[in-house]
């Protein structure tokens, strides 16, 4: 099972999953200096309507935390985006320790963490597993937090980690969290053609990354680290200090000829 040790890790997911060493891989260093602004995305504004009552159930997925969204109601249009997108889920990726942690870095700068919401193509496609084998399957919101202030929504996820704290323990999310209280203030984003940044590592994810980091505080941090990546009840499989998920992100990988292109300042 893949993972993120020295044994299971990034650098041996290619071995059963080939498209993991694709050229549309994610995540990547953000060049700002190659990024080019572009009109038709200025005319089209990203527009996303989310139902907070909809975040049903958080699962330990053995590689994170993951909240499961009923995709009915939400929407998110414009922007790179060609139809409509659902949203399914949304997860984090953390460090060890809070001076790495994002997958996507900028001019090689890591943040402590960062927010996937993962959306998929209903204009073309019945369900997001469908939608993820095809090249303009899926769209992810990326969120890059830095250390700061408590984040009062993603609090909700904190106070659950404790009933999911091994793999495969899911509990119910009884107090609304509302995606559209974790993304930041102001919307220029890059976006890019890539990848799941996990296996299978599809090539199917339209990127979009907000500039703006959102505050996260250490303990809140600290939370997500004491997961467990092993079932209750298992010894832990991983070389992990004991098989806490300490660090769960994808080293980046290159850009190559793909562009990169931005929406505001
Ligand atoms: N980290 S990430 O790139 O945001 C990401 C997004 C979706 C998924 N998985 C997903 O959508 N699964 C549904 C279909 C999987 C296809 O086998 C995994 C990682
Ligand atoms: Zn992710």
């Amino acid at each position: 099972e893949w993972g993120y040790t020295k044994r299971n890790g990034p650098f041996t997911w290619a071995k059963n999953y080939p498209t993991a060493a694709g050229i549309r891989q994610s995540p990547v260093d953000i060049d700002t200096a190659l990024a080019t602004s572009d009109s038709s995305l200025e005319s089209k504004p990203l527009r996303w309507k989310y139902v907070p009552q909809n975040t049903r159930t958080i699962v330990n997925s053995g590689h994170g935390w993951r909240v499961d969204v009923d995709s009915e109601g939400s929407e998110l249009v414009g922007g790179p985006l060609e139809g409509t997108y659902k949203l399914q889920q949304f997860h984090c990726h953390w460090g060890s320790s809070s001076d790495k942690g994002s997958e996507h870095t900028v001019d090689g700068q890591s943040y402590a963490a960062e927010l996937h919401l993962v959306h998929w193509n209903s204009s073309k496609y019945a369900d997001c597993g469908e939608a993820a084998d095809y090249p303009d399957g899926l769209t992810v919101l990326g969120v890059l937090l830095k250390v700061g202030a408590k984040n009062p929504e993603l609090q909700k996820v904190i106070d659950l980690i404790p009933s999911i704290s091994h793999r495969g323990e899911k509990t119910e999310v009884k107090e609304a969290i509302d995606p559209a209280k974790m993304l930041p203030k102001t919307l220029s984003y890059w976006t890019y053609l890539g990848s799941l940044t996990v296996p299978p590592c599809n090539e199917s994810v339209t990127w979009i990354l907000f500039k703006e980091p959102v505050e996260v505080s250490e303990e809140q941090l600290a939370a997500f680290r004491s997961l467990r990546c092993y079932k209750r009840g298992e010894e832990c499989p991983c070389d992990e200090v004991d098989g806490l998920l300490i660090s769960n992100y994808r080293p980046t990988l290159p850009l190559g000829t793909r562009e990169l292109r931005e929406c505001g300042s």
